[in-house]
């Protein structure tokens, strides 16, 4: 799904690379983890997938295509296959709830009565049911975080990337936040998310992928992180075995237009990139 050869980034006017011959490949339908203290080139990684930045050399591939091969007409087509989350959420302050997910769908044109259909759905899975009305100032930061997330998958995105979507949250706000991305996973969805916080990727061991100054230091399974800086007083739960996550949220079913098998909508690439 996402395959780097080679990959060297170097900024204009510095001499160190940002990425150092990064060569790596994340499967579609995986789960991987970024991990790295600050400046070790998660961001950037994550940028060259978008096409955000242009690699100094190598070859970045996003779904079977060379993206330094992507014409600049068609990047808006690359993107709308790859839902982005950030640390600071981006929602759009004057809209509700509603109308920030349903912006996403108005942008590329879908008609109303699947807009009106598909968002509800969305924020279903996000455990926003009843919220559609509300404004971003009128939710917690985990509650925006997940407008964050209906939006970014509201047009099924094969890829989910995930800038420190957590740095933002509380510890036990951060798991819920991570209840919701393992499912859009499990749904079919392959993500990517860049990270610090060792607390999380401990608890939820998926593959983990250790930059260090633009280097990858380890790519491991199931693997755990620890991220050398302290955290003081923070204690994380698991979900319980109902699979409800800590904010009391229960998994609901799969995302709107979405086999509930992961390994079946990996398949059929349907909506996908
Ligand atoms: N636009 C830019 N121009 C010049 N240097 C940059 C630019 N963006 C990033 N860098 C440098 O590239 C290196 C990697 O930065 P990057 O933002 O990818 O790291 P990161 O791991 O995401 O860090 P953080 O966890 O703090 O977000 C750093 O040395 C940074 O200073």
């Amino acid at each position: 799904m996402i395959r780097f050869e080679n990959v060297t980034k170097v900024y204009d006017q510095t001499t160190r690379p940002a990425l150092d011959s990064v060569t790596l490949e994340i499967d579609r339908g995986e789960f991987a983890f970024l991990v790295g203290a600050s400046g070790s080139g998660k961001s950037t990684f994550l940028r060259l997938v978008l096409k955000e930045d242009r690699a100094t050399s190598g070859a970045v591939y996003v779904a079977g295509q060379n993206v330094a091969n992507i014409s600049s007409w068609r990047v808006p087509r690359l993107r709308r296959g790859i839902g982005v989350v950030f640390q600071d959420f981006r929602l759009l302050p004057q809209k509700n709830v509603f109308a920030n997910v349903a912006f996403a769908m108005q942008v590329i044109g879908k008609s109303r009565s699947v807009i009106r259909d598909t968002v509800p759905e969305v924020l279903k899975t996000v455990g926003l049911e009843g919220k559609e009305k509300r404004m971003p100032h009128e939710l917690s930061g985990g509650e925006q975080q997940r407008v964050a997330i209906a939006r970014a998958v509201v047009n099924r995105p094969g890829i989910l990337l995930a800038d420190e979507p957590t740095g933002n949250l509380d510890p036990t706000t951060s798991m819920g936040i991570m209840g919701v991305l393992d499912k859009i996973n499990q749904n079919g969805t392959t993500v990517v998310m860049a990270t610090h916080d060792d607390d999380i990727v401990n608890e939820m061991r998926k593959r983990v992928v250790e930059l260090k100054n633009g280097v990858v230091i380890r790519d491991e399974a199931r693997a755990l992180y620890t991220s050398m800086i302290p955290v003081v007083g923070q204690s994380r739960r698991l979900k319980d075995a109902s699979g409800r996550d800590d904010a009391g949220v229960t998994p609901a079913g799969p995302m709107p237009g979405q086999s509930p098998n992961s390994d079946a909508a990996a398949r059929s690439g349907e909506g996908r990139l």
